[in-house]
């Protein structure tokens, strides 16, 4: 008898679209306190895992260097196929589901061929279904902008259209409007984060357990704001059709910065004052983790497009390295200066 597969739904959305802060409610969540959480990295600086707050039960794996769909398939493939005995006690695994989480210019069809057309994988890993999220604020100009995000929402089974706290009705009714030209088969959830109440959090969590668990029935229920039929669809085997992934992105570039030495509060205010002179649509994403010379605690601070959100202090480092970590991405006109200004974060301290 083959013992049953293990369920791999993926999570993905455009940069900053809301992803991680969604997986840390997800995770949270005792129906998926066994969930193997697999992170990817974009570019060499690695932030997202240390943001993802996991249980005991679960464990959360780096994928790091570049995009999962093109450079690191061959490194998931391995991840998923040594992960049954990497995280295995006594001979039993620790895991009953994997969740990947994409980067947010990820092209998701070649995952889910990796995923769903897979021999040995294919014996041990079920394919479930895919999640995306949307920024109800900025989705729509996203959408239009960029062909990851369009795919992102072509392939989901489910829409998480985040940050509805944050935008009026009307947009987000014409926001799921532009989501169904492109996927008129997905279920449609608009959410915030957290849930706002009791109804809110059920109806999320109902969503994301149909979609990982591979039960239709919850799905079809989610969203009847258009009248349409909604129906989970299973992708089997996905051409590539010879599309060249990241046709829109060659014209991005990232900088990423890692400094040991603590920033004075006073430097990293007046830097942070200059980068967000730059949130606007060319600048995707911006994510900083810093130590201060005046608080031990790393502060978050975060940009999506021209949103700047507010600075959050963390209770503590995730982990041991307490580096102080700067990623963005953008068109190289921003990237380029914030690069250059970022440099002014480690000279030393005017006497
Ligand atoms: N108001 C509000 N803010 C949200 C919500 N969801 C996410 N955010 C904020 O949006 C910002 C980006 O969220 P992340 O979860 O880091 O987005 P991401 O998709 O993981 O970003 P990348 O990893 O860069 O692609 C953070 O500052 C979050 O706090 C929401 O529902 N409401």
């Amino acid at each position: 008898m083959t013992a049953a597969r293990i369920p791999v739904t993926l999570l993905t959305g455009f940069l900053g679209s809301g992803k991680t802060t969604l997986l840390n409610a997800w995770v949270k969540q005792p129906a998926f306190a066994r969930s193997l959480i697999i992170v990817n990295e974009f570019g060499d600086v690695a932030l997202d895992h240390l943001l993802v707050a996991h249980s005991a039960d679960q464990t959360v794996v780096e994928l790091p260097g570049g995009c999962l769909c093109c450079t690191v398939r061959g490194d998931l493939q391995k991840t998923l196929l040594d992960a049954r005995w990497r995280f295995a006690r006594g001979g039993q695994r620790q895991f009953d589901r994997v969740l990947i989480e994409t980067t947010g210019l990820a092209d998701p069809a070649p995952i889910i061929n990796t995923l769903a057309a897979n021999d040995p994988l294919a014996r041990h890993y079920q394919w479930q279904g895919v999640v995306t999220t949307v920024d109800a604020g900025q989705g729509e100009a996203t959408l239009k902008r960029f062909a990851e995000a369009r795919r992102q929402v072509a392939f989901a089974d489910l829409v998480l259209i985040t940050k509805a706290d944050e935008t009026g009705t009307a947009a987000i009714d014409s926001l799921i409007g532009e989501i169904r030209t492109r996927n008129p088969s997905a279920a449609m959830l608009p959410i915030s984060l957290p849930p706002i109440d009791e109804v809110a959090r059920n109806r999320l969590f109902s969503a994301l357990t149909a979609v990982t668990m591979g039960d239709a029935q919850p799905l079809n229920q989610v969203d009847d704001t258009t009248g349409l039929r909604i129906r989970k669809i299973h992708p089997v085997r996905i051409p590539e059709a010879g599309e060249t992934p990241h046709a829109d992105a060659d014209a991005m570039t990232s900088f990423s910065w890692v400094s040991d030495q603590p920033v004075a509060s006073e430097k990293l205010a007046a830097w942070w004052a200059f980068v967000q002179t730059h949130a606007n649509e060319r600048l995707l994403r911006l994510k900083a983790l810093v130590r201060t010379t005046e608080k031990p605690e790393p502060q978050l601070m975060q940009i999506v497009q021209h949103r700047v959100h507010p600075t959050i202090t963390l209770a503590d480092w995730p982990t041991p390295d307490h580096r102080s970590r700067i990623i963005a991405i953008g068109e190289s006109s921003v990237v380029d200066k914030l690069a250059n200004a970022t440099k002014a974060l480690e000279s030393a301290p005017a006497v």
